[in-house]
């Protein structure tokens, strides 16, 4: 396959529509844009050890660093922990790096590195962690499943990056498109948008050198404008210090939270369903999502390119040439292909609880929801089918014919032991199970353990709760075997569905009940409760009703992932019920025995987002992830209940929620149940303000309202008190620093040092000691960024004038069916008519936007609107539920692991933090400054209330006073004025 390196390059200016313009030109039928904005190639390329920072690039690099890290410490795993499961997990790690042609990617260096006792301890979770870092990265996405490509990226970002031919990387596909387009036909070109590479000393030296004839599209926008968009953007995102060790903290805590993920995905492989999976299914709706392209666009394209993207962009593509019906039934089967695949995983024998096969439940049905909701842009015509068409699928497992949706097909091997060997077919008889061991109940049965210790309504006490297979999300299917085990043959499964089903419905008729109304309209699985009046009072709008929809389904996997839970040793749960009265609201006053019960059941459910969904719960609290809690080794758990017996030297010293576990552990090394010690990793724990877990009847109170001018956020948008930099002092002083080497350049005072290019040449020389390195990402430097004529002089030293485009960003977003076709003839291609230039820049191209470039806030707010509606549930449980669905919808919604750890951690903060609002009404600051800021850092854009406030006017004056010299250099060279810009 040739390469098919860009022909332009939105090359800057940042915050001046370089995404509108990327997207657009993206819609091009001649362009491809690159599979990422910002690819940042060209300013990196002189960066050798030292790893990307910022944006996508620095998350990459995070990524791949900390799945190297955690792969080398799974070879040494092999060696160093003589476990089987440890082996087992490491084996497995290896075989999907193996798979994915990434065996040889772990340095020697990094082989090399001993194992220390942390090491030791945490193995197993990094085993498996480890593997799910690699998952995430190369693992073909659930709908698409894409054959390895040719040329697999480095997992070294440094070399990645270095290597011209892995830039083209960015451009896969489109160059297979390119080649074989037919004699004649328009030329398909590809091009990428960084808007740092202005801003960069050298990156236009580097395009020059590299890409020769690449043209430069840059777009410019009033520079006090431009510089006040980006300060937002830095007072909204991020004004927390980087901690010194972020790595390591970083690597771990992408190990923790992923280990459930890992884990899911690989009892999933070892059922050896997920290849089936894979590999029909999913393969074939890429292959008719394929042969339809390949109609529509006349040119071949590789299967690959449809999948090497982010798959909500492959689908925006799809969706318009691809039968939508035709869509939603690849869809409806891969979701099937999915749930059989996964619930063959609670019987595999390497699999350690029931609750994994729920959890990839969850996983995989959000993500294929998560999929079809960035395809259809909208919770509507879309989801609804597709929800549909599930639910009949679910209908059809029920009633014993499951092979048609590919979903239900399960034999058991007659006289296998109990439950837990089975062998899986695809479209299999689905009935004909031998019963037997039945797993967790029928075990503690067996030992003896009191009936009331067995039922899964009652969580906490049963240790081993191995493979139960009540993955149902049924309160009641725990019960059905009675003492003597429960039979798991095909009618105990159906059993399970219907009462999943029947569970599903009862969250959706009380949380929900226009979507009840809705599903009994269109005869789509509803049921029960309710009645016209109901209907006829549970309006809304069509989102609203979609939403509502969506989080019937989510509710039902989560519920699954809960309940499953329930069979499970819930010590944190237990532990926080008891020791955290404020967090979960039990000794709210006036609390009746009632509340406090349902107060309990509420921290069971956060219990076990934390370490089910995340691995942050117990784990933190106990030491291992999945197995045996290391620091209560010793304990009988059959013995804990309500009344949970710990020594008390094994108090824990930390709220759950934080999440140094390592703290925690050396904590108990102290006391005396059996642990190993742990080195101490970071004493963030000590500053989180203990309030919460101090043994409080009351709530705190609101912040008063003279309180509340230190908030730069709405206190209720569970943001911790930020400094936003002041935007005066930050602008003044840049600009005095700009001044300087302005006027040193002018040659002093008196001026008269020659003409524009000399003064700009000598002031770019000194820029650094000025101003010191240029940064990327919003680094500060605002005023600087939006000194184009500097920019553009520098660039135009090397790459010729001519093949550099300058836009005025006003008239891309008035004028752009002006602008847009200067643009064709300057970069090659045929005019175009978009769609979304009928009616202006309608809402289709905002659309278009933020499902191409999602920011967090994009990317969850249907959930974080579900976290809205569950706000409004009158049910603690139910709202729980939504919030885990929440949850792990925004943890499918990413593919990366360090976003989605960053997710996860946000998340949490909000769970936590929506517990608290909810039930106290007071928004406490419960989320400890280490997670906060990774939140805020990282992903979490919250709107600053000032967001929409004008830049104040005397600062603005001052900036566009600096500016002027600037401007005017800037408008001589472009021989055009923009009199605005002068004031
Ligand atoms: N069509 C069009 N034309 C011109 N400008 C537009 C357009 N669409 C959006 N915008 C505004 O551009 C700002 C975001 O710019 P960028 O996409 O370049 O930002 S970034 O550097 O990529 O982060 C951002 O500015 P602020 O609203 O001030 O943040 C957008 O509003």
């Amino acid at each position: 396959m040739g390469v098919c390196l860009p022909s332009f390059i939105i090359a800057g200016c940042q915050k001046t529509g370089t995404t509108a313009l990327a997207v657009m030109l993206d819609e091009h039928p001649n362009i491809g844009m690159s599979l990422v904005k910002e690819v940042h190639y060209f300013d990196k390329i002189r960066v050798r050890a030292a790893v990307a920072r910022g944006g996508a690039a620095r998350e990459i690099a995070g990524g791949l660093r900390a799945a190297d890290l955690l792969l080398s410490r799974a070879a040494h795993c092999r060696a160093a922990m003589p476990s089987p499961a440890a082996q087992a997990a490491a084996r497995t790690a290896q075989s999907i790096a193996c798979v994915h042609g990434h065996h040889g990617s772990v340095s020697a260096d990094s082989r090399a590195t001993l194992p220390s006792a942390h090491d030791r301890s945490i193995c197993p979770s990094l085993c498996s962690a480890q593997s799910s870092l690699r998952w995430q990265h190369f693992a073909p996405p659930p709908l698409y499943s894409p054959p390895p490509p040719p040329q697999a990226p480095s997992a070294n970002p440094q070399r990645r990056k270095r290597n011209m031919d892995a830039y083209a990387g960015y451009f896969p596909g489109f160059s297979a498109g390119a080649a074989d387009a037919p004699t004649g036909a328009p030329p398909f070109i590809t091009g990428e948008a960084t808007p740092f590479y202005m801003a960069s000393t050298y990156a236009c030296e580097e395009i020059a050198r590299r890409l020769p004839t690449a043209k430069l599209l840059v777009l410019v926008r009033e520079p006090v404008e431009r510089a006040y968009s980006e300060f937002k953007v830095r007072a909204r995102s991020c004004c927390c210090r980087r901690r010194a060790s972020s790595t390591p903290v970083e690597v771990e805590a992408a190990a923790a939270v992923l280990s459930g993920y890992a884990r899911a995905a690989l009892h999933a492989r070892g059922a050896a369903c997920a290849v089936r999976c894979g590999a029909s299914t999913a393969r074939t709706a890429a292959a008719a999502v394929h042969r339809a392209l390949t109609r529509r666009e006349g040119r071949k394209l590789q299967p690959h390119a449809l999948s090497a993207g982010d798959r909500c962009r492959c689908l925006m593509k799809v969706r318009r040439v691809v039968d939508q019906d035709a869509l939603i039934d690849a869809l409806a089967a891969n979701a099937a292909a999915a749930r059989a695949c996964l619930l063959s995983a609670a019987d595999h024998p390497a699999a350690p609880r029931n609750v994994t096969a729920a959890l990839a439940l969850v996983a995989h049905t959000t993500a294929c929801l998560a999929a079809a909701v960035g395809a259809s842009g909208k919770l509507d015509q879309f989801t609804g089918p597709l929800l549909r068409r599930m639910a009949e699928a679910e209908a059809a497992a029920l009633r014993g014919g499951s092979g048609s949706s590919g979903g239900g097909g399960r034999r058991r091997r007659p006289g296998g032991s109990g439950g837990r060997r089975v062998r899986f077919e695809d479209g299999g008889s689905g009935g004909g199970g031998s019963g037997g061991g039945g797993g967790a109940y029928a075990d503690a049965a067996r030992r003896g353990a009191p009936r009331r210790d067995i039922g899964p309504r009652r969580p906490g006490p049963v240790r081993e709760a191995v493979v139960t297979g009540d993955f149902s999300g049924s309160g009641a299917s725990g019960g059905d075997g009675g003492g003597g085990g429960v039979s798991r043959g095909g009618g105990g499964r159906r059993r399970e569905l219907g009462e999943a089903l029947d569970a599903r419905r009862a969250v959706v008729e009380e949380c929900f009940p226009a979507v009840a109304c809705d599903a009994r309209g269109s005869g789509g699985g509803g049921g029960g409760g309710g009645d016209e009046g109901d209907c006829a009072d549970a309006t809304g709008g069509d989102d609203q009703v979609m939403l509502r929809v969506y989080a019937m389904s989510a509710a039902d996997g989560v519920r699954s992932v809960g309940r499953a839970a329930g069979g499970v040793s819930c010590v944190g749960c237990a532990r926080a019920a008891r020791t955290c009265p404020v967090l979960l609201g039990a000794l709210a006053p006036g609390s009746t025995r009632a509340r406090k019960r349902q107060m309990r059941s509420c921290c069971h459910c956060i219990c076990s987002v934390l370490r089910l969904d995340c691995g942050l719960g117990p784990q933190w609290m106990a030491g291992t992830q999945w197995g045996p809690p290391v620091a209560l080794r010793g304990v009988n758990f059959n013995t804990l209940s309500d009344n949970i017996k710990i020594p008390a030297s094994a108090r824990y010293a930390f709220p759950p929620r934080c999440r140094l576990r390592h703290q925690t552990l050396r904590h108990h090394a102290q006391g005396d149940v059996h642990a190993e010690p742990l080195p101490r990793r970071s004493s963030a724990c000590h500053h989180i303000p203990t309030l919460h877990c101090k043994a409080h009847t009351t709530y705190p109170p609101c912040p008063r309202q003279e309180d509340a001018a230190r908030y730069t956020f709405s206190p209720r948008c569970y943001l911790r008190r930020e400094t936003v930099p002041d935007l005066r002092a930050t602008m003044r002083e840049e600009m005095r620093m700009l001044s300087r080497c302005y006027d040193a350049a002018r040659g002093g005072s008196s001026g008269g040092g020659g003409g524009d290019a000399q003064v700009l040449a000598r002031m770019d020389a000194q820029l650094e000691a000025c101003i010191g390195t240029v940064r990327t990402g919003i680094s500060m430097q605002f005023v600087y960024r939006g000194m184009y004529a500097l920019q553009l002089a520098r660039c135009a030293r090397h790459v010729p004038p001519e093949q550099i485009m300058v836009i005025h960003s006003e008239d891309l977003k008035e004028r752009p069916q002006e602008v847009l076709p200067r643009i064709h003839a300057f970069i090659g291609v045929p005019d175009h008519d978009y769609p979304f230039l009928h009616e202006g820049l309608s809402e289709e191209l905002h659309d278009i936007i933020t499902h191409k470039y999602p920011t967090f806030e994009n990317m969850t707010g249907h959930a974080r609107s579900l976290l809205r509606w569950a706000h409004d549930c009158p049910s603690l449980m139910r709202r729980n539920d939504v919030i885990l669905a929440s949850l792990n919808l925004i943890l499918t919604l990413s593919s990366h692991p360090i976003v989605v750890l960053s997710h996860a951690m946000c998340l949490i903060a909000l769970n936590y933090k929506f517990n608290c609002c909810a039930v106290g009404g007071a928004p406490i600051d419960l989320v400890p400054d280490d997670l906060n800021c990774n939140c805020n850092c990282c992903t979490l854009r919250w709107r600053l209330e000032s967001d929409h406030e004008p830049m104040p006017q005397p600062i603005r004056s001052e900036m566009t006073e600096f500016y002027r010299p600037h401007n005017e250099m800037l408008f001589r060279m472009l021989g055009r004025e923009f009199p605005k810009w002068l004031g």
